[in-house]
């Protein structure tokens, strides 16, 4: 495990025996009889519909300041879930998440405005991140320059509908990467954009890790993740199954795959 070696480090996120459970409504609803609607009505609580699903099962770990941390596993394995809880978008249902500061999680799903320009959404993204105006308008040219959106003509000033998957992702990314986070969370946005964009960003995420910030990437992609993370947890069914140095953690999880 990863616990030697951190004397005098400073955490920014410790997970304590963590439990997410999600409470799915409507589920188990079976036909749709009269009947059954109506014992739906008659019965309560687990027996009337509401299905649990445990994704993330008594994790525990410790993050320190700058680290660059992978998050890999099968599909369904907890990783979005873990990180949703440490931005606190989650509540536990079981142990503890203490984080320092607010983390960013920039997912591929982050919330802007798809009606909104980029121009827009640039501004509006910063200002939530908590940056003032005038940090906004200083770093405006940069984060158009580096998401690379007008590469190919003028889309900053289109909305954000237009734009293809790969270039929304990025555009979040520019935004996200812009400030620097305490703990800047990445969900698959590296996988998006291409390979021009990807050099790009994982040059940034290691300029974010030496302004003292601890970055979490969830990614498929292996090399990504050894070009970035010197640190994996791996987790299948919600569990950890293991958290050490890359290289280890890659060589054991491509054992679990057959790659
Ligand atoms: N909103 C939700 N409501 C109910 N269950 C959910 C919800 N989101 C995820 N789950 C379930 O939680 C488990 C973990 O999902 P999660 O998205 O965290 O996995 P993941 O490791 O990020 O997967 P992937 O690699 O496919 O993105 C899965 O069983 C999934 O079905």
């Amino acid at each position: 495990m990863a616990e030697e070696n951190t004397v005098g480090q400073i955490p920014t996120v410790i997970a304590d025996e963590l439990h997410i459970v999600y409470r799915v409504n409507g589920a188990k609803t079976g036909k749709g009889s009269a009947t059954a609607a109506l014992s739906r009505i008659i019965k309560r609580g687990e027996d009337r519909g509401v299905r649990k699903v445990h994704a993330v099962r008594g994790v525990s770990f410790k993050a320190y300041r700058g680290e660059a941390i992978g998050l890999i596993g099968s599909n369904g394995s907890g990783k979005s879930t873990l990180l949703r809880a440490i931005a606190g978008l989650l509540p536990a249902e079981k142990g503890h998440v203490y984080t320092d500061g607010q983390p960013s999680l920039l997912g591929v799903n982050a919330a802007l405005m798809n009606d909104l320009t980029g121009e827009r959404n640039v501004i509006l993204g910063g200002l939530a991140m908590g940056m003032s105006r005038e940090q906004v308008r200083e770093r405006y040219q940069d984060i158009v320059d580096f998401s690379g959106i007008n590469e190919k003509g003028d889309f900053i000033t289109l909305p954000m509908r237009t734009y293809s998957s790969g270039m929304a992702a990025r555009l979040r990314f520019s935004i996200a990467a812009a400030k620097d986070h305490d703990v800047l969370m990445i969900d698959e946005a590296l996988a998006t954009g291409d390979r021009s964009f990807q050099k790009r960003s994982e040059a940034r995420i290691r300029e974010l890790r030496k302004s003292a910030g601890t970055v979490f990437l969830v990614s498929h992609n292996n090399k990504s993740i050894r070009d970035t993370c010197d640190r994996v947890l791996w987790l299948e069914r919600g569990e950890l199954r293991l958290d050490g140095p890359t290289d280890e953690v890659i060589k054991e999880y491509e054992k679990f795959t057959g790659k």
